[in-house]
């Protein structure tokens, strides 16, 4: 029986044995609440108490509370066992199990207990601006890798977050040896991040790890919040960032190739539902028509960059006509390429605290004191654990290295993951086939690193030359280098 908060049962369920179906129960949330406004009392035939299933079932259908009877071999009422969910609190639980009650003894508030968890939640809803509540995520990490490594992910995760726009309010991380093909978490362990989503009044939902378009879609179902994964966030400051026509064209296909098997999913869910929704949904024939719409136009996408790729070729070989050297700047996302650019070159190019500032290759010319002249490039950031579906994209905004005459490989000395920064970057150079080009590794930020650190770094890469792209006067070791090089 689903009973509202005025005490009125609402609905009235006749199950089997060993269960019930509840019907989709969203209409009957109220708009002030998150909440559905709604308790179950169900009984269980035999006499156990609350099970976990049940308590999956308050979370996902988010009950205000769930109450078992068990009841004896004739039918009159024995013991009774209520849970709901709790408030934010310091021990993090995620809902309180009460202990079980005679029948006949059971005197349990619940007008109370509901008010007191929707008045906490409303509290900590607000700590977070109103507006932000679209824009506050929590990061899911599912993996085989230890804790350590998952949680590192995820900082970077963090940043990308961040870079994204969204407001990071929390995080769960589970280790398992296989993932779950239908949820990629456990249900267990998805009942917990529903639960603090619910605390922390969180819209979206952020997993490292690329999600099939089956556990995306079930997610989204059952959780009825944003659900994005890695690749979509990258693909999403890609189409931020985006400025030029090539860097715009290129995420444009690399975002309509990630959504293709999407749409093939949503397709299938909805023929097998078809009877159900009648006439209301998009019906089959739309989705047809709109996944051929996105081949024709990955198909136009492709003409376009082949001719912007071939005007870009002829600005580059006016300039190799021209004679001038080209030195470009590649590097880890944040490293402070830009930065370097612009102390070079006293140019304004887009330099931001923020993971991926710049997307498309960007040249200045830049000329030595004794008149001798190069052309410095700056280039997207790289990054570790890029999505498949993005490498494509990526190296391709990376073309234009295959002409430089020198690389100056800018690393951040400030980061704590500098050698794997360094080792992703090496990878990539290695894949495109670029590694024979002299190189310059150029350790940035070492105004923010110790002494200390500044010698362990020395004997770790003697060659590197040290600099602070802040500071103009750091650069000039770098400047040698890069004439002694050409
Ligand atoms: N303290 C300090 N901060 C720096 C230095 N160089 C760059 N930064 C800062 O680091 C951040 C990233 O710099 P960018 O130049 O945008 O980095 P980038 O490598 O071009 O980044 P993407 O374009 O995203 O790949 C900015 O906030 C810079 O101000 C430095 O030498 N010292
Ligand atoms: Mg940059």
């Amino acid at each position: 029986m689903l009973i509202n908060r005025k005490g009125v049962p609402v609905m009235v369920l006749v199950g089997e044995q060993d269960g019930i179906l509840i019907p989709e129960l969203s209409r009957h949330r109220q708009a002030d609440s998150r909440l559905s406004g709604l308790r179950l009392l169900h009984t269980h035939l035999d006499s156990s108490l609350l099970t976990q299933e049940d308590l999956m079932d308050m979370v996902f259908l988010r009950l205000d509370a769930i109450s078992v009877l068990t009841v004896s071999s004739d039918g009159a009422p024995r013991t009774c066992q209520i849970a709901h969910i709790l408030p934010p609190n310091t021990d993090e639980l995620p809902y309180q199990v009460h202990p079980a009650m005679i029948w006949d003894d059971v005197d349990f508030d619940f007008g109370a207990s509901v008010k007191a968890l929707e008045d906490e939640l409303a509290r900590t809803g607000q700590s977070v601006a109103a507006t932000a509540r679209e824009g506050s995520a929590i990061l899911v990490s599912v993996a085989s890798e230890s804790r350590g490594a998952q949680e590192r992910s995820l900082a970077e995760l963090a940043e990308l977050a961040d870079t994204a726009g969204l407001e990071v309010v929390g995080q769960v991380v589970q280790r398992v040896t296989r993932v779950n093909p239908k949820l990629i978490l456990g249900r267990g362990k998805l009942a917990e991040l529903e639960v603090l989503a619910l605390q922390k009044n969180a819209a979206t939902l952020v997993f490292d790890q690329e999600l099939t378009p089956t556990q995306q879609r079930n997610l989204s179902q059952i959780t009825e919040r944003k659900v994005l994964d890695r690749t979509q966030l990258i693909l999403d400051i890609f189409a931020q960032h985006a400025q030029t026509r090539e860097g715009k064209l290129q995420v444009e296909m690399a975002q309509l190739k990630y959504m293709m098997p999407r749409l093939v999913g949503q397709n299938r869910a909805l023929s097998r539902l078809a009877g159900g929704i009648g006439g209301r949904g998009p019906g089959e024939s739309r989705l047809e028509m709109d996944r051929r719409k996105i081949r024709e136009r990955i198909a136009q996408i492709k003409t376009e960059l082949g001719s912007v790729r071939k005007h870009r070729k002829s600005t580059r070989s006016r300039r190799d006509k021209a004679g001038l050297p080209i030195v470009s700047l590649v590097g880890y996302t944040n490293a402070g390429k830009s930065t370097l650019l612009n102390t070079l070159t006293k140019s304004v190019v887009l330099a931001e605290n923020k993971l991926f500032a710049t997307l498309d290759p960007t040249s200045r010319r830049l000329r030595f004191p004794e008149d001798r002249e190069i052309i410095l490039t700056d280039t997207v950031g790289f990054i570790r654990h890029l999505p498949a579906d993005l490498r494509e994209a990526f190296m391709a905004t990376l073309e234009e290295l295959e002409s430089a005459d020198v690389l100056v490989h800018v690393a951040d000395a400030s980061h704590p993951e500098m050698d794997a920064q360094i080792e992703a970057v090496e990878s990539i150079l290695r894949d495109l086939s670029i590694d024979g080009i002299p190189r310059i590794l150029a350790l940035n930020k070492t105004d923010r690193i110790s002494e200390e650190t500044r010698q362990t770094l020395r004997f770790v890469h003697p060659d590197a030359v040290f600099i602070s792209a802040l500071e103009r006067p750091t650069l000039a070791p770098l400047v040698e280098r890069i004439k002694s090089l050409l």
